[in-house]
């Protein structure tokens, strides 16, 4: 119902009616505040208080020292994100601790003071301590908490204090506490001994010591985030940090590696991948390109400025390089779906040079550099093969040559987009080691949500003067309020049947002057009726914003997108793997396209080309133009139903290979044979030469199933049910957006295999039944208001999708397109054309040649003839008829004459062998004698050339194309047609 979404804003607050309720109910306003007090969510109104004049001039002073400590170094911080009253005490005690400790020493009070402070908690450690302090009270004003994981570095420096008080017990004759406190004071302290006294009792103070020394030496690594294997990369970049100096001995992996340093074992997956290639980058010439190092390995990013999804903390602020120098271009074989570089070629210093010499945004000394690298240098393309790349071969030696059918080959030679006219090219998607993810700086901040409202407080009024009028015992105990929607909670006096509040929905719905109020008895999991009523005031959500949220950040999978906001007013992700599939439905202007873009750019956001590749169809032509040229398409985006219906033809297909992978090598997830492959687990046949790569999930979008079905139903929805059924496994996954979520578009069996669903307005409560099961998106008052029901769950929620403008996209798509260019395959539509060729015929393939013979033999393509002669139904003998005309044995539908025969008898074997499934060829060569236009296309075809242009089959006739997708109309069966006038039988 379009009248949905046009839903003009509504005026419950300023209705005469609750202006009165306001005015009559005081009687009874207290008792419901105390219980609104105990339940409510958000609103309970709080008194105004100014705020404590000590604590102002805490932060105030503390926001001084803070600034003064964030005056220094190049970090930035919002005034928003300043949290310096901690680290202020800390300042405080710092230098209290200094003045006893240091400048008093001698002095019997502060040894007094200190005694019992400091020195008595922590011993010897105390002179340390305003040190310790002070650098942590730096460290937390430029990095707060609440901005930054300080949890780590607190656990580690805990347990650093607690380690050397007990080691200064134990080396200070283990005092007793009931030597008084000046003696534990110049131990451990009191935590010195509470450490160390009941370890020495029990291993002996030499076994506790050591111990401790253990833990001592963790600590450090918590508190660097230092992994075992990675100390003496550590150590080389402090020594580098202090001095200067170049990192000689370290600057790659490799040397870590073959230098037997303790990263060794880090590299080791590395050096194994190296060697069976064959290939060695350990050398002692400075100038050798290391591609096998990873950016961590080759210091592209310092370890401190990296996060956990390898994107730099802060990339705004600090300029990320778009291209990494080329001694750091390296695949990264940590990512769990980036493969190690296959192939790695000497070049020139002056290669390095111009690459090292300075930011890498300077493209034009990169594609300078690429350029000398790919075109001079190397004897073939610079390969670095990631997981989706095609290489050319030349040059290489066998062993590093990808076989035909290496089983992630989804790289082709096709068109390439991305690159403007005079642009730099942007290097391959199967580079991954270059790829930087953009920064979510690109999406802009949404307005800050409220929690409440005056017009809440008027609809929470007027709901109250309805039950009172209709003498209903009940109460408005809260409310929590989402950006498109607030839900009101109402409970029930004792003995009242829910039923009464149910039946006034009308009345409610007048009162509030909206007919979108929603009703949940009970609202799940709470003993409490909710009425949903939308804000007036309704608010966006930016994407952004649901991308920079903590539950956004704790989650690091590359299929994970923002959805939008609930009802609460929380933040909504959806890990598109899990769904498996998702179908989303929704009258036009309800949101669809709206949260197709979210999603999408959620992709681009978050993952890399090599983690996730996307197949986008777009019948409507519009609405995913946005993203032409990003390199996680695999193919152009597809507009063409015709070709959108192969393209899914095609991802049975892949699906096919990644199963027959999977069962051949024993795994039943993709997952599982990515970690395998990426640990250099799996052991191949030792005679074969096939390079294992992991899979990027695959995502197909398709932005208006009905267009499809339009075009042919029986073969999408033969290929979106097994796509559907098995593709989980094989990390594919479909999301399927329509506006006709009618039985012919959405069937049962599509239905039946697409667990999740995301319906957005609709027009009416069939339609809501057909997409989601139940009532409910037809009370959605549209722009974005979505009920989501993720597989599993009976409840659906309610959300308020995510919005990311055209000009954010634009941002996002400039970013990545920068980075990579995509690398699409021309066998998506090709390959699925024969694929379709074989599959439409189905059960029909006896019939169909004894149809071909009967047309060729007769030259006479009349279906009422097929339907005599084969003893078929009028709609098999059209479907026949069809199958003809699409391997052009006969021509087009001239209404009710008989269609031209395009094959002659002659031809008829190699076209009875064609329809047999023999080759392509056989099939321009029977239809060129016929049709110079049909040959055309099929030669097009049989040669693997992607139909465009003239040579397009489809995209030539826009008028055949409209008018295809209705079903050929021939007289009915009992009439006559030109076959009948021969006066044959
Ligand atoms: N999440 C959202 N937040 C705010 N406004 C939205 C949101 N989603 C959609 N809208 C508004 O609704 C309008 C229509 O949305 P959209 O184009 O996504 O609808 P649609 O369902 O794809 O329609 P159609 O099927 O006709 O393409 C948008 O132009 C925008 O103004």
């Amino acid at each position: 119902m379009a009248t949905s979404s046009k839903s003009t804003p509504r005026k419950p607050a300023s209705t005469p009616r609750a202006t009165r309720a306001t005015a009559a109910t005081p009687r009874k306003a207290p008792a419901r505040t105390t219980a609104a007090q105990k339940t409510v969510k958000y609103p309970v109104i709080q008194e105004e208080k100014g705020p404590n004049p000590l604590v102002s001039l805490w932060l105030g002073l503390a926001h001084v020292t803070g600034g003064a400590a964030r005056a220094f170094g190049s970090e930035t911080l919002a005034k928003e994100e300043r949290r310096d009253g901690l680290p202020f005490l800390f300042f405080v005690l710092a230098v209290a601790g200094a003045i006893t400790e240091w400048f008093l020493a001698s002095n019997a009070v502060a040894v007094a003071i200190n005694a019992w402070t400091f020195g008595g908690l922590f011993g010897r450690v105390s002179y340390a301590l305003p040190v310790i302090l002070m650098l942590l009270a730096v460290w937390l004003f430029r990095h707060p908490s609440s901005v930054h994981d300080n949890g780590r570095i607190g656990i580690g420096l805990s347990v650093f204090l607690v380690t050397v008080s007990g080691l200064c017990h134990i080396f200070s004759q283990a005092p007793d506490p009931s030597e008084g406190m000046e003696v534990l004071a110049l131990a451990g302290g009191v935590i010195g001994w509470i450490a160390a006294a009941p370890l020495a009792a029990l291993i002996t103070p030499a076994g506790s010591a050591a111990v401790l020394i253990v833990l001592l030496a963790l600590s450090l690594f918590i508190i660097t985030k230092t992994p075992p294997n990675r100390i003496g990369r550590r150590l080389r970049e402090l020594y580098v940090y202090l001095f200067g100096a170049h990192d000689e001995a370290g600057d790659g992996g490799a040397s870590d590696g073959a230098g037997g340093s303790p990263d060794a074992n880090a590299t080791a997956p590395v050096a194994a991948k190296r060697g069976r290639r064959g290939r060695s980058s350990e050398t002692d010439d400075p100038n050798m390109l290391d591609l096998d190092a990873t950016p961590e390995e080759s210091g592209a990013l310092p370890w401190w400025r990296r996060n956990s999804s390898g994107r730099e903390e802060d990339p705004e602020s600090s300029a990320p390089p778009l291209q990494p120098r080329i001694e750091d271009r390296t695949p990264a074989p940590e990512g769990p779906f980036e493969s190690p570089a296959e192939v790695v070629h000497p070049t020139d210093l002056d290669s390095t040079e111009s690459f090292g010499s300075g930011l890498l945004h300077d493209m034009e000394a990169a594609e300078q550099a690429i350029k000398r690298v790919t075109g001079e240098i190397l004897p073939g393309r610079l390969q670095t093969t990631g997981l989706l790349d095609d290489e050319s071969t030349e040059g290489l030696p066998a062993f590093a040559t990808p076989i035909p059918d290496a089983p992630l080959d989804l790289s082709g030679t096709g068109a390439v987009l991305g690159a403007g006219e005079g642009m730099p090219t942007p290097p391959p998607a199967s580079d991954p080691a270059n790829y930087r993810l953009p920064s979510v700086a690109n999406l802009s901040v949404g307005e800050p949500s409220k929690a409440r409202s005056a017009v809440n407080d008027d609809i929470v009024r007027a709901i109250t003067d309805v039950l009172k009028q209709f003498s209903v015992d009940a109460t408005v105990t809260g409310f929590s309020r989402g950006p498109t929607v607030t839900r009101y909670e109402i409970e029930l006096g004792p003995g009242v049947k829910v039923e009464r509040v149910t039946a006034l929905s009308k009345n409610l719905s007048y009162a509030v002057a909206s007919n979108e109020v929603r009703i949940l008895s009970p609202i799940p999991g709470r003993s409490a009726i909710g009425i949903e009523i939308p804000n007036t005031d309704r608010e966006t959500v930016s994407l952004g914003d649901v991308l920079r949220s903590q539950k956004a950040m704790n989650d690091p999978h590359p299929m994970t997108i923002g959805v939008g906001k609930d009802v609460e007013g929380k933040f909504v992700l959806a890990n598109l793997a899990k769904m498996p599939h998702l179908l989303v439905a929704g009258s036009t202007g309800s949101g669809k396209s709206s949260f197709i873009n979210s999603m999408v750019t959620s992709v681009l956001m978050r993952a890399k080309p090599s983690e996730v590749r996307m197949v986008l169809i777009d019948p409507k032509r519009v609405e995913l133009t946005a993203y032409q040229g990003v390199p996680h398409l695999i193919t152009p985006i597809i507009t063409n139903p015709k070709k959108a219906a192969e393209a899914l033809s095609w991802v049975v297909k892949e699906m096919d290979m990644r199963y027959d992978d999977l069962e051949s090598f024993g795994f039943r997830h993709i997952d599982d044979f990515n970690r395998a492959v990426i640990n250099d687990e799996i052991q191949l046949p030792p005679a074969s030469q096939r390079v294992l790569k992991p899979y990027p999930y695959l995502l197909v979008v398709v932005d208006e199933l009905a267009d499809l079905m339009m075009v042919a139903p029986r073969d999408v929805e033969d290929s979106i049910v097994r796509i559907t059924q098995l593709a989980r496994a094989s990390g594919i996954h479909l999301v399927l957006a329509t506006q006709r979520p009618s039985v012919d578009v959405v069937t049962g069996l599509i239905k039946a295999n697409v667990p999740s669903r995301l319906a957005f307005a609709v027009t009416s409560v069939t339609d809501s039944r057909v997409i989601l099961d139940q009532p409910g998106a037809d009370k959605l008052i549209g722009q974005g208001d979505a009920l989501f029901l993720p597989m599993g769950s009976s409840k659906s929620i309610r959300v308020q999708g995510a919005w990311v403008s055209e000009p954010e996209i634009a941002k996002v798509v400039e970013h990545v397109t920068r980075q990579a260019r995509p690398e699409y395959r021309d066998d998506v539509a090709v390959t699925a054309e024969k694929k379709q060729i074989d599959a439409d015929i189905g059960d029909d393939l006896e019939l169909l040649l004894a149809a071909a013979e009967l047309v060729v033999n007769t030259q006479f393509g009349s279906t009422s003839m097929l339907q005599r002669k084969l003893k078929v139904g009028f709609a098999k003998a059209g479907r026949l008829m069809d199958l003809l005309e699409s391997r052009e044995i006969v021509g087009p539908s001239e209404g009710s004459k008989a269609r031209d025969v395009l094959v002659t008898a002659e031809q008829l074997p190699e076209v009875l062998s064609m329809i047999r499934g023999g080759s392509t060829a056989g099939a321009a060569a029977a239809g060129s004698g016929a049709s110079a236009s049909a040959s055309a296309g099929a030669a097009a075809a049989s040669a693997g050339v992607p139909a465009s242009g003239a040579d397009d089959r489809y995209g030539s006739d826009a008028v055949g194309d409209a008018l295809s997708q209705y079903p050929e109309v021939e007289a009915d069966s009992s009439e006559e047609d030109a076959w009948g006038l021969t006066g044959r039988e």
